[in-house]
């Protein structure tokens, strides 16, 4: 059985995931696409070489009984809306973080889905899939450095053309808040935001670098840099500190290269390539899982849980001071195992 996907925004990474499951995954294909730039919708349809409809919204594209389940890439704001028409409709909704702009959005999407009573929906932190970061994992559970005490991460953009306000830590950052919980399988108690000297390469009225540091239940010590003007590269950092040893995420690989008396890597200056490889593994076990009724990645609750560490801290940041992250207790329907009929 082929998975008939709709896809509602037909922008960058709509592009790259239509583009992915049309020619590189296996399982699925492209049957509906809506934008409200509908020409930008149309021609896709024709670059991609899909035989897809192109419908006049995302409701519309949601009620087709041509749509199996749903892909939401549009504008952040919104999301919510068309998550909560997926799930009224009973049909499985790949969300492109963030799943909501607020905490309270994210919540009405969990309700929603607790009411709905089969889990549908899945959230777009792709580092869960990352192999790097699978390695990473592999390794601390395996108890290989004893306990994790503390982690120093950084999350660098060579420019951030576009950003504004809080944008690093409600864009960027949430990725971390997300892996973190992931590999250490813990959640977080406190959150407090640093203002480093800002470069000059930041626009106008733009904070640029953070450090965010967050505590866990476990009492890990976490800082998380965020750098999105660093001018030379894009570059992911993660470290784990235990009590045995210590664990970096893996380096992508590059070829070192020994002319003119240098030694040299390169590295990557687009998230796209760090993640092509993530981006794939999350989209064909999203359409394995999907089609054997399944929801295994990053939850609704996954989504409302990054939603108010980024809540917290844009506010740390707004006071300065040390704020703490409350999380009701996770609903038993999030415990692994909840099947879905498609
Ligand atoms: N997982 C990841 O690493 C990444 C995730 N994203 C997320 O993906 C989402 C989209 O980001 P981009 O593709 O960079 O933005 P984009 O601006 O390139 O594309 C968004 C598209 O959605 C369309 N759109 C907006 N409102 C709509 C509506 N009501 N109905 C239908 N279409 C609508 C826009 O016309 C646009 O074509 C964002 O939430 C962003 O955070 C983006 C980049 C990386
Ligand atoms: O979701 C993303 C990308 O995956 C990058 O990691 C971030 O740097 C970017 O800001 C954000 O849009």
């Amino acid at each position: 059985m082929t998975l008939r996907i709709g896809v509602i925004g037909t922008g960058a990474i709509g592009q790259e995931h239509v583009h992915r499951i049309t020619h590189s995954l296996q399982g699925a294909e492209i049957v509906a696409v809506t934008d409200v730039n509908k020409e930008q919708a149309i021609k896709v349809v024709k670059k991609q070489n899909i035989n897809a409809k192109v419908y006049e919204s995302g409701n519309e594209l949601i009620q087709s009984s041509d749509v199996e389940a749903i892909m939401v890439t549009s504008w952040g704001p919104t999301h919510e809306e068309f998550v909560l028409a997926a799930i009224d409709a009973g049909k499985p909704v790949f969300c492109e973080k963030p799943l909501a702009t607020t905490a309270e959005g994210c919540k009405r999407i969990v309700d929603a889905e607790v009411t709905h009573g089969k889990q549908l929906v899945q959230v777009g932190f792709m580092r869960r899939f990352d192999h790097s970061y699978r390695q990473l994992k592999k390794v601390i559970d395996e108890g290989k450095i004893g306990d994790p005490l503390m982690v120093n991460c950084a999350h660098r953009a060579p420019a951030a053309p576009g950003f504004k306000g809080d944008m690093a830590l409600t864009d960027s950052l949430v990725h971390e808040m997300d892996v973190l919980r992931w590999l250490l399988d813990d959640d977080y108690v406190s959150a407090q935001v640093l203002l480093p000297r800002r470069t000059r390469f930041a626009d106008e009225g733009l904070q640029d670098p953070h450090i965010m540091l967050l505590e866990t239940k476990q009492g890990i010590r976490i800082s998380v840099e965020s750098f999105v003007n660093c001018q030379y590269g894009y570059d992911i950092q993660c470290q784990v500190v235990g009590e045995t040893g210590t664990a970096n995420l893996p380096e992508p690989s590059s070829v070192p290269v020994r002319s003119d008396a240098k030694l040299s890597n390169e590295i990557l200056v687009d998230w796209k390539d760090r993640f092509i490889d993530a981006f794939n593994v999350e989209f064909q076990e999203w359409i394995d899982s999907t089609k054997k009724g399944e929801v295994n990645g990053p939850s609704a609750w996954d989504g409302y849980v990054a939603a108010v560490t980024s809540d917290a801290c844009v506010e740390a940041k707004r006071t300065g001071q040390i704020e703490p992250i409350s999380m009701p207790k996770r609903p038993a329907f999030y415990d692994r195992g909840q099947k879905v009929k498609l």
